[in-house]
């Protein structure tokens, strides 16, 4: 099952990119609806808001207002943590369930507005998010939606701003233009991406990266530092650290389009438990490799995962290689040199010896 999580600021345009992704025939799992059921008249969700927020909450007929709850909620980060507290409990326990019913080779999009926010983006395979700057979607809620405008800013204030959740996002559909636009990109993301990405998951199929040398990137460094938080959110309580190593990690250095990461554990047993976990979350493991290495199956970001031990010599060096090459101008022409020959084992031998050098001399 892939699991892609999708967000955006109120009024961003989740419902639309939604709607393309469940014609192309993903599961939609939609919180704002979640937190609808969760309330309902009789559940013990509803008899908790009116015991924090008061009867007036309720309309004449004892379904909740939710025109005056919003109104009592969004006032202030206190009333709305308030809020928080009582439903988001409840909305998690559902959700889960949802997860949990739906069918192995689904891709499964949960629509939550509040992703970012609550530090769940890790969790999710795939991050989208529908970014539309913040006057245009205060626009579209007052034209369209009928929406108060100091509602819709009450609540704009609550969440992310649209750069935080730029920053988590592995994806980004930008819903400034018209809607066509957004439905276009939302088709062909399904297709290079969603698609071979659940099917690479499903079958165990690894994306191994072309070693061609390509000019260097700075979305490396964010890409990367989400790849460390998805394994941390995997083995999180089994590594010591988890780093983003390799020539990609070496500031403004031309290198292979392919990010590598390493995973410390205590010991050799550690190693083993690490790679049985992480096989059981997706990666791949390379058994060419000596090493124990992983590959990862998105389709548009190559990674390569190595578990290493802490006494393990090369751990070390791995860790000083980017400052040590990012220092030496020497030094960092004769790794491109080397990397553009894409000789695996001349690269690794040339590490080894650099390595060898540096750890002689400290
Ligand atoms: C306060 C309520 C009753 C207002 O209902 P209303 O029908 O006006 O809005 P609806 O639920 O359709 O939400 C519309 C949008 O408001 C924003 N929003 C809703 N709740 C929150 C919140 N707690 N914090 C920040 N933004 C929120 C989201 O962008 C959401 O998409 C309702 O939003 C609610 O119960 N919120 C708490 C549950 C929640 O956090 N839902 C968001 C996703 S889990
Ligand atoms: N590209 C677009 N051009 C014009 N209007 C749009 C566009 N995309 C969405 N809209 C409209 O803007 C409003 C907000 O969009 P939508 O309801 O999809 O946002 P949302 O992110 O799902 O909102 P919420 O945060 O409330 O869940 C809707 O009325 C929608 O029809």
């Amino acid at each position: 099952m892939l699991m892609v999580g999708l967000t955006g600021g109120i009024g961003a345009g989740k419902s639309t990119v939604t709607a393309v992704l469940a014609e192309a025939g993903a599961v939609i799992v939609d919180a704002d609806l979640i937190a609808r059921e969760v309330v309902e008249p009789g559940s013990p969700g509803l008899a908790m808001l009116v015991a924090e927020f008061g009867e007036d909450i309720l309309g004449p007929d004892g379904a909740l207002d939710r025109a005056a709850l919003a109104a009592r909620a969004f006032v202030d980060a206190e009333r709305t943590a308030a809020l928080n507290a009582i439903t988001h409990p409840l909305i998690g326990e559902r959700t889960a369930e949802l997860f949990g019913s739906a069918p192995e080779d689904a891709i499964v999009v949960h629509d939550m507005p509040l992703l970012v926010e609550g530090g769940m983006t890790p969790g999710y395979h795939l991050v989208i998010v529908v970014d539309t700057p913040a006057e245009i979607r205060l626009q579209r809620l007052v034209e369209f939606r009928g929406m108060p405008e100091d509602d819709a800013r009450a609540r704009m204030s609550r969440q992310a701003t649209n750069e935080a959740r730029r920053a988590a996002a592995d994806v980004v559909i930008d819903n400034s233009g018209d809607r066509q636009t957004a439905v276009d990109l939302t088709n062909a993301l399904v297709e290079i991406r969603l698609r071979p990405f659940e099917h690479n998951l499903r079958t165990a199929t690894p994306v191994v990266g072309d070693r061609t040398v390509v000019p260097f990137r700075p979305e490396w460094a964010g890409e990367a530092e989400r790849a460390c938080a998805r394994l941390r959110h995997v083995v999180g309580k089994i590594a010591t650290r988890i780093d983003h190593v390799g020539p990609t990690a070496v500031e403004g250095l031309d290198a292979p389009d392919v990010i590598d990461l390493q995973v410390t554990v205590r010991d050799a047993a550690a190693v083993e438990v690490a790679l049985r976990t992480l096989t059981e979350a997706g990666y791949v493991r390379d058994r060419s490799s000596e090493r124990p290495l992983l590959h990862w199956c998105d389709p548009a970001r190559p990674l390569e995962v190595s578990i290493l031990a802490e006494d393990d010599p090369e751990h070390e060096f791995s860790l000083l290689m980017a400052e040590v090459i990012g220092a030496d101008p020497g030094a960092r022409a004769e790794y491109t040199e080397i990397l553009r020959r894409a000789d695996r084992e001349e690269t690794r031998q040339w590490e080894r010896t650099l390595s060898e050098a540096v750890l002689r001399g400290r």
